[in-house]
């Protein structure tokens, strides 16, 4: 049996559970926050209503598709935004997910010299207490300072049972400017997958993926499978289908031949499915949870071609 204990064990037995690897984003934005959950938010100052909106709409949004999907990403900067109450109330919500069932996998994009980024290695992930519940189970990392600066994250990470995904090939139209700088014949991005494959392999779980994984955009079909290929053992983590414009074909290369081996990513058109169509007619701001649960829905339906 997999360990529960290793990242991608408990990531594949999720997959395996809920029979897809749709991944969705908890990113709120005030204004595009259906009406009814920003007038139920209260508290003495903006930030803390906002916050308290956030916090309606994260845990709104686990409840609407904790069945459906494996898995959830909130994004920290829109917590952050709002200072110490919407940091708290980031906790709350991974509480709430992982109380749900569901990993998470908390996107902060962290960095720094090797001694800083223990910090927050530890601070993200947790230190030397017992495990708490307000920690997620895995983290975003880039590597622009360095491969020694993943280090600290991999030995925390390995120690808690969690997981890292290496900024790798970003979805962003302008990703090529750095990443795709090439010295030698290799790009940075081939050398930032040539390290997180190293890693990966030495931390390989029982399921045959490690705890260290890459981040590659859905926006880069071709570069995602070769990717795949250049990486076998690490757990990819692919955002940008849906409202950048990914498709399941897109995404079918992220894949292994038992549809295993990457989460797949969509924030926007899950989060706010109430105000689009084909969702906006049918659900709007009052039953903005069902529509969210129609939009994850149909994700999963549409990932089915890309992994079988
Ligand atoms: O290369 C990357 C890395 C991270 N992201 C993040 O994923 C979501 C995407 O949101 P959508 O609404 O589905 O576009 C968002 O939190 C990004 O910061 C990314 O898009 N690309």
């Amino acid at each position: 049996m997999a360990s529960l204990h290793h990242f991608s064990d408990r990531l594949h037995a999720a997959i395996r559970a809920k029979g897809t690897p749709a991944l969705v984003g908890i990113d709120p934005r005030l204004k595009s926050l259906p009406a009814p959950v920003r007038d139920a938010a209260t508290g003495p100052t903006e930030l803390d209503r906002a916050a308290d909106a956030f916090e309606r709409f994260g845990k709104g949004l686990i409840d609407a598709v904790a069945d459906l999907v494996p898995a959830v990403k909130p994004q920290s900067a829109f917590f952050e935004e709002l200072g110490p109450p919407g940091v708290a109330a980031l906790s709350r919500i991974i509480v709430h997910a992982r109380a749900a069932g569901l990993i998470v996998v908390l996107d902060a994009k962290r960095g720094d010299i090797g001694s800083t980024a223990g910090a927050y290695a530890r601070g993200l992930l947790g230190g030397a207490e017992p495990e708490r519940p307000d920690l997620a189970d895995a983290l975003t990392v880039n590597p622009f300072l360095g491969a020694d600066t993943l280090e600290p994250f991999v030995s925390v990470a390995k120690e808690r049972g969690a997981g890292l995904y290496v900024l790798c090939k970003t979805s962003n139209p302008g990703s090529g400017a750095f990443q795709g700088v090439t010295q030698d014949g290799r790009s940075v991005t081939q050398r930032v997958a040539a390290e997180i494959d190293r890693l990966s392999q030495e931390t390989v779980g029982e399921g045959g993926y490690g705890i260290v994984g890459a981040v590659v955009g859905a926006t880069y079909p071709a570069e995602l499978a070769e990717l795949r290929a250049a990486m076998p053992s690490a757990p990819l983590l692919v955002p940008g289908y849906g409202s950048q414009g990914g498709t399941a074909a897109d995404v079918a290369g992220a894949f292994d031949g038992a549809g295993l081996g990457a989460l797949v990513n969509s924030s926007r058109a899950v989060n706010f499915a109430f105000a689009a169509e084909p969702y906006a007619a049918e659900f709007g701001p009052t039953r903005w949870q069902q529509a969210s649960a129609a939009a994850a829905r149909a994700m999963v339906d549409d990932l089915k071609a890309a992994t079988s």
